[in-house]
């Protein structure tokens, strides 16, 4: 049986002054799917994602959260940013940073409960108390991934968040993904450039071409087609 749409974008349109970057976007995401977008750089996926996030207002159209806008939490995971060395945080800390509005973690039993949790999830739980600006590229971004699941979001963004990443920590991050998609039927957007790994990792896609989006299940995504549509 068809889940329920969470998203649904209708005639979405953002310009900026004097550059259309996307127009007449029309796509329905239903609850517990894994999409991948993709589309060569600089196509908008970004700036879809950023208003999907409501950063960006839409220029035409409208985005529809279901079944009510206040039932669709977000969790957010950028493209890899590094940490300065000295960052005062600790990996636990870091990842309870969303739960207490970004200011300096004193959290209740309950919040630091959640953030055991997650960090036994994402594998961090052993390094806990690692200055976060001390941890490898790959630990940091894991703990990105926890921060932006410890509230229990229903809908993932990862905005090319594995990009930086080994093929055996990339892999971990996300079968993790796959697995919270299957027990708790979260919902996820997959911005990526790696073709093997959408085809692994995800269900439909959306290609992004300048002028134009495609969509359609990810056994449709032929080799052709992604260069295709990244020769526009
Ligand atoms: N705030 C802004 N003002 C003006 N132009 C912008 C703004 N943000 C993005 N752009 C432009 O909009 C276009 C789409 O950018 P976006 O970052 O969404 O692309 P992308 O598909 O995510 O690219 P990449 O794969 O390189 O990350 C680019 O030409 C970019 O320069």
């Amino acid at each position: 049986m068809e889940s329920a749409p969470i998203l649904k974008l209708e005639h979405l349109g953002v310009t900026f002054p004097n550059h259309p970057v996307f127009n007449d976007l029309n796509l329905t995401i239903n609850q517990g799917e894994i999409w991948s977008i993709i589309g060569k750089n600089g196509v908008g996926k970004t700036t879809l994602m950023r208003t999907i996030l409501h950063q960006l207002r839409p220029t035409h159209g409208k985005i529809s959260y279901l079944p009510s806008q206040g039932e669709v939490t977000i969790g957010y995971v950028p493209q890899f940013r590094n940490i300065d060395a000295d960052y005062p945080l600790t990996i636990k800390d870091f990842v309870g940073l969303n739960l207490t509005g970004w200011k300096l973690p004193w959290l209740s039993a309950k919040e630091r409960a959640k953030v055991q949790k997650i960090l036994d999830q994402t594998g961090l739980k052993q390094l806990a108390k690692r200055p976060i600006g001390q941890a490898s590229g790959g630990e940091k971004q894991k703990a990105y991934l926890a921060q932006a699941l410890v509230e229990a979001p229903n809908l993932l963004i990862l905005d090319e968040s594995t990009a930086s990443l080994d093929p055996v920590t990339k892999t971990e991050l996300l079968d993790l993904v796959t697995e919270l998609n299957q027990r708790l039927k979260l919902t996820v957007l997959f911005v990526t450039h790696d073709i093997p790994m959408a085809q692994k990792y995800t269900q439909h896609y959306l290609m992004m071409t300048p002028g134009k989006v495609e969509q359609g299940p990810i056994a449709n995504l032929t080799t052709e087609k992604v260069w295709e549509g990244e020769n526009v």
